[in-house]
């Protein structure tokens, strides 16, 4: 029973609920298979009587209901589409002014939860997160993880429960304050090498270099160090086929699963016949040069010496009733998971490093006040580096990389302000609308003002503020598990790229901070032309010197194996 705005109470029918959300499903099945003659007329009839059915139960179940949150009204069955177009993060921003921070919409069969207020974003899913970690289902990553229905082995498509807790646990434990630190090394390292590499790049001083080309420089160092903590070693070349395969899955996996849009909309599409099913076909093409890595890097990581990501995740899941395969799959998510984020908003850190000349100057300033010119900043200093953090937060605040996030899904009927939140809706925790709260960023939300992240906005006398919204990394259980790796890979990169270059335009390519280009789950920048200038003559010597007695050997960067984590408890 749940209370309605009027103060009544209302009984809603779970399977009268579930047949109907399957309907929409069972008519697009029918229409889209090759039939003729009499087979057609009698797809026909099924389509148009279970469109008729969804109708009358949809009229049904609202007469005896609360009301959705209010939104804009789309078409009849099909909803919405305006709601889910590339710049939708954008449009549901424009939704919460219009409707308020808790609106809705409707697309085909699906009722999209649109959250644009930080405080209702940590009252549902936060507060009441029993009911709002659950996951969209994601028909191709089951087809990809040859799992059943509704139950991926990606974690980030897992279904919430024990199985998801525990390998949840299996990356977390690993990826925590006190383990992310074990990562600085490989950090430090990786990004030597990319100022080495970019200081190579002579015509990127004279005619800029391609942003496509920058991202890949990026990619690498990123890449490098995430599937070298994991697997325990690195991949120092661009063209190294270890990396080139690892990014490629990526790529391919997140491409295809996201471009599914009609199975994910209509699931059974899966049960298509495997011969002719297009599904079935990419996932077996992805596979086959997935599979050979996912499975081949396990082993090696479990045999090399010292602690790494891998060894541990196993240990913890060959405890706790988890499979070889299991930890394959999850460990793999975690990768690509680190893949496709970081570098895409270290383009956005370079645009604003481009666009905001005065606040860049302030992040030089402190730069070489505490690290100076003879040498490259490092972990220890970001304690005094608080501009630079500053800079990093409200580059993720003012261009999200994970605009709108990942949905998340209601297990069962909710009552919130009064408003139904129906089992299996999505919902929608908009970055990018929350990152323009005003009720925590003040009323200047679109310009970029680091400041805004130090108590009373006092570089000097305040202190870094935590207590503001960080949505780009979502909320609740299914919060980023590897934000802390992510925030320090990223200060890493940028403290060094901002202590040794000034980014300069093109002449005539002028750079424009709000063209952005949606790539599945983000939205980077539009490509861009940028030069990179040292600030000092003695940048070169400085890099050559510090690259040169870099540390190389990946276990040792990553120090021993010790037998901590065997004794965590999943949490509930
Ligand atoms: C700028 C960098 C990153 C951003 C903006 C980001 C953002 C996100 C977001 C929005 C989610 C979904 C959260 C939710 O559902 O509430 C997520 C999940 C996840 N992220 Fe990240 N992420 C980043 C980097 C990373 C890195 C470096 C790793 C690992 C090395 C990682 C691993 C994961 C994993 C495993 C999940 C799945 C969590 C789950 O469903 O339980 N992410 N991330």
């Amino acid at each position: 029973m749940l209370v309605g705005p009027d103060g009544r109470g209302y009984r809603i029918s779970a399977p009268v609920e579930r047949w109907a959300f399957y309907c929409g499903d069972i008519v697009s099945f029918f229409s889209l298979q090759k039939t003729n003659g009499s087979m057609l007329y009698s797809l026909l009839a099924v389509s148009l009587v279970s469109i008729f059915v969804v109708f009358v139960t949809s009229k049904l179940r609202s007469r005896n209901r609360p009301p959705l949150p209010p939104g804009p009204k789309g078409l009849p069955l099909i909803g919405h589409l305006r709601a889910i177009a590339s710049d939708k993060h954008k449009y549901w921003y424009q939704i919460g002014q219009e409707y308020g921070p808790l609106a809705s919409v409707k697309v085909g069969h699906l009722t999209f939860i649109i959250i644009n207020s930080h405080d209702v974003a940590h009252d549902l899913i936060v507060k009441r997160f029993a009911n709002y970690s659950g996951r969209a289902r994601t028909p191709f990553i089951e087809i990809l993880d040859e799992s059943k229905d509704w139950t991926s082995k990606f974690i980030l498509t897992r279904q919430y429960g024990p199985e998801y807790r525990l390998h949840r646990r299996m990356l977390e434990s690993g990826m925590t304050a006190a383990y992310a630190t074990r990562f600085h090394g490989l950090m430090e390292l990786e990004t030597c090498q990319l100022l080495n590499d970019l200081l190579e790049d002579k015509d990127s001083r004279t005619n800029g270099m391609n942003s496509v080309l920058l991202f890949k420089h990026i990619e690498r160092v990123q890449t490098s160090f995430v599937i070298g903590g994991t697997y325990g070693f690195r991949t120092p070349h661009r063209l190294d086929p270890n990396l080139t395969t690892i990014i490629k899955s990526s790529h391919d996996s997140n491409d295809i699963a996201v471009s599914q849009t009609l199975l994910n909309f209509f699931p059974s599409l899966k049960y298509l016949p495997k011969s002719l099913s297009p599904y079935y076909k990419a996932a077996a093409k992805v596979r086959e040069y997935t599979s050979p890595w996912v499975h081949g890097h396990l082993i090696t990581a479990l045999e090399r010496p010292g602690w790494n990501l891998a060894k541990q995740s196993y240990a913890i899941g060959m405890k706790e009733g988890s499979t070889p395969r299991e930890v394959e799959v999850n460990l793999e998510t975690n990768v690509y998971g680190g893949i496709e984020t970081s570098p895409r908003e270290l383009m956005w850190v370079v645009v604003a490093a481009i666009t905001q000349r005065d606040v860049v100057r302030k992040v030089q300033a402190q730069l070489d006040e505490v690290v100076g010119p003879n040498r490259l900043p490092n972990f220890v200093d970001r304690p005094k580096l608080t501009y630079v953090d500053a800079f990093l937060r409200e580059v993720m605040r003012w261009r999200p990389i994970m605009a709108d996030s990942i949905p998340h899904r209601v297990e069962k009927d909710d009552v919130y302000n009064g408003f139904l939140i129906p089992a299996n809706a999505l919902i929608m925790p908009n970055a990018w609308g929350i990152n323009r709260d005003t009720k925590y960023f003040g009323d200047d939300v679109e310009e970029f003002i680091p400041e805004r992240w130090f108590t009373n906005r006092d570089v000097k006398k305040g202190t870094l503020r935590n207590d503001l919204p960080t949505p780009v990394f979502g909320y609740g259980r299914r919060t980023c598990a590897g934000k802390r790796i992510a925030e320090d890979g990223m200060y890493m990169q940028m403290a060094r790229l901002l202590w040794a270059f000034d980014f300069q335009e093109v002449d005539g390519e002028p750079v424009d901070p709000t063209a952005d280009l949606r790539h599945t789950f983000t939205v980077p920048p539009a490509p861009f032309k940028v030069k990179f200038m040292p600030r000092r003559k003695t940048v070169r010597e400085v890099v050559t010197k510090e690259w040169r007695a870099c540390e190389t050997d990946v276990p040792k960067l990553l120090g021993e194996m010790d037998n901590h984590f065997f004794d965590m408890k999943t949490v509930d």
